[in-house]
C-alpha cells in the first residue's frame, strides 16, 4: 500500500522533505492518494498535504489540526519531525484519526538555509501580505495562499481546530523550549492545551499582548483555532539536529494524530511556568539604538531602570519590575519587532 502512496505523491524523491526542496520554485497542480486502509492524501501544493481519514473510522478526541513548520526556512528541526511522522504514517505504522493539515511554509527559504528569502513570511499573515510594499512578493503569495488552504480546511471540518506552529529560535535560550499563545480579547489558554505542552516537554508558555501578524494569530483570530507558535531549540541546518531532543513533541503529536487519550501529565514535565509580553520593541528607524549585545540568550533578565533601547524621541529603561528578553534581533526593517520584553505571570 504505503509505497505505492509514496511513489505517487512523491515521484521520484524518497519522501515528503525531498519532494518539497526538489520542487520548492515549482507550481504543481493537486494530486490526490488513498491510501490503503482509505486515508486519503491530497498535496495542495508543494509541502502543503491534506490528510483524511476514512470516513467510517473514529475521531475520539472530535478534532482537526494543523501543523506547520518551516515558515522560517532555517528552522530545520521542526521540518525533520513532521517529515518522519509523514512517513511513519505513509510506512504502515500506525493510523491517522483525525482531519490533519501538515505544512512545510517556506520552501524556496528551506533550500537556501534561510530564515526568508525576500520578506519574513511570519510577518505577512492577518492579511498584512495584502500591503502595496509586500505586492508581486512569493513570500505574499505563499502568505495568502496558507491562509486559503487553512480557512478551507477549518470550514470544512467544524471540529475543535489547533494550530501547532513549530520554530527554533535563532539565539540560546535559559528556556530551551516554549510557546507562544496569541493574543485573543478574553481568551484563555484551555488546560487541555497546557497538558498537550508539557506532553511535547515544552515547560514555558508566553502570553502575548496583542494581536499580530504571525501565522498563529491569523489562525487563532481568524479561524477562532486554538493556536501557539512552538519554540523547540536552536537553528541548525539539515542533518544537523539531535533529533533525540525533538522526541517529546515528537511523540506528543503522533498521539493527537492517531486520537488516543491525553496521558496524565507527569514529572518533570507537569508544571508549566508562564509569562506575559509587556512590551513588543519596534525598529522605529528614528536613529533606533538597541542596547542588547547581539549574543544574549532568550530569557535573560533585566534589572529596573536598564536601558533596551532609544532613539530620537524615546529612551526606554524597565521599569519597577525586572523583564526578560525574548527574541531579540537588531536586523530587522524598520517597523518590525527587534525583541520582546516579558514578565512572569
Ligand atoms: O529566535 C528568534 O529571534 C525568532 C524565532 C522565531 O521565528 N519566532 C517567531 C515567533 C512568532 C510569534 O511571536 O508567535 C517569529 O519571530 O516569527
Ligand atoms: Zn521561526
Amino acid at each position: 500500500m504505503t509505497a505505492t502512496a509514496q511513489i505517487h505523491l512523491f515521484e521520484p524523491n524518497p519522501d515528503w522533505l525531498a519532494h518539497t526542496l526538489a520542487h520548492a520554485a515549482v507550481d504543481l497542480p493537486e494530486t490526490k492518494t488513498i491510501l490503503s486502509d482509505g486515508t486519503c492524501i491530497s498535496r495542495k501544493a508543494v509541502g502543503v498535504l491534506q490528510l483524511t481519514p476514512p470516513p467510517d473510522r473514529a475521531n475520539p478526541n472530535q478534532e482537526a489540526l494543523i501543523v506547520s513548520a518551516g515558515i522560517h526556512g532555517n528552522e530545520t528541526a521542526p521540518i525533520e519531525v513532521l517529515n518522519a511522522l509523514l512517513s511513519e504514517l505513509l510506512n504502515g505504522e500506525w493510523q491517522l484519526a483525525c482531519p490533519l493539515l501538515l505544512i512545510l511554509g517556506n520552501p524556496p527559504a528551506m533550500v537556501a538555509g534561510e530564515r526568508f528569502l525576500d520578506v519574513n513570511l511570519n510577518r505577512l499573515f492577518n492579511g498584512a501580505h495584502g500591503r502595496s510594499e509586500y505586492k508581486g512578493l512569493p513570500e505574499a503569495a505563499r502568505a495568502q495562499f496558507l491562509e486559503e488552504t487553512c480557512r478551507q480546511f477549518a470550514m470544512a471540518h467544524p471540529h475543535a481546530l489547533s494550530h501547532y506552529d513549530l520554530h527554533t529560535a535563532i539565539r540560546p535560550s535559559q528556556r530551551e523550549k516554549f510557546a507562544l499563545y496569541p493574543f485573543v480579547e478574553g481568551r484563555q489558554v484551555p488546560e487541555v492545551q497546557c497538558d498537550f505542552l508539557l506532553e511535547a516537554e515544552v515547560e514555558t508558555l508566553l502570553l502575548q499582548h496583542k494581536v499580530g501578524t504571525t501565522f498563529s494569530s491569523f489562525s487563532s483570530s481568524v479561524l477562532r483555532a486554538e493556536s501557539f507558535t512552538v519554540e523547540l531549540g536552536k537553528v541548525h541546518p539539515f542533518g544537523m539536529n539531535d533529533l533525540t531532543r525533538f522526541e517529546g513533541v515528537k511523540n506528543a503529536l503522533r498521539r493527537r494524530f492517531c486520537g488516543e487519550p491525553a496521558p496524565a501529565t507527569q514529572p518533570p514535565f507537569d508544571h508549566l511556568t508562564v509569562f506575559e509580553v509587556v512590551y513588543e520593541i519596534l525598529n522605529t528607524g528614528k536613529n533606533f539604538q538597541f542596547h542588547i549585545p547581539d549574543d544574549v540568550a532568550n530569557f535573560t533578565e533585566y534589572a529596573p531602570g536598564t536601558v533596551i533601547w532609544e532613539d530620537d524621541d524615546t529612551c526606554y529603561k524597565v521599569g519597577e519590575i525586572p523583564e526578560a528578553i525574548v527574541f531579540p534581533n537588531r536586523d530587522v526593517p524598520v517597523g518590525q519587532r527587534v525583541g520582546l520584553l516579558i514578565r512572569p505571570r
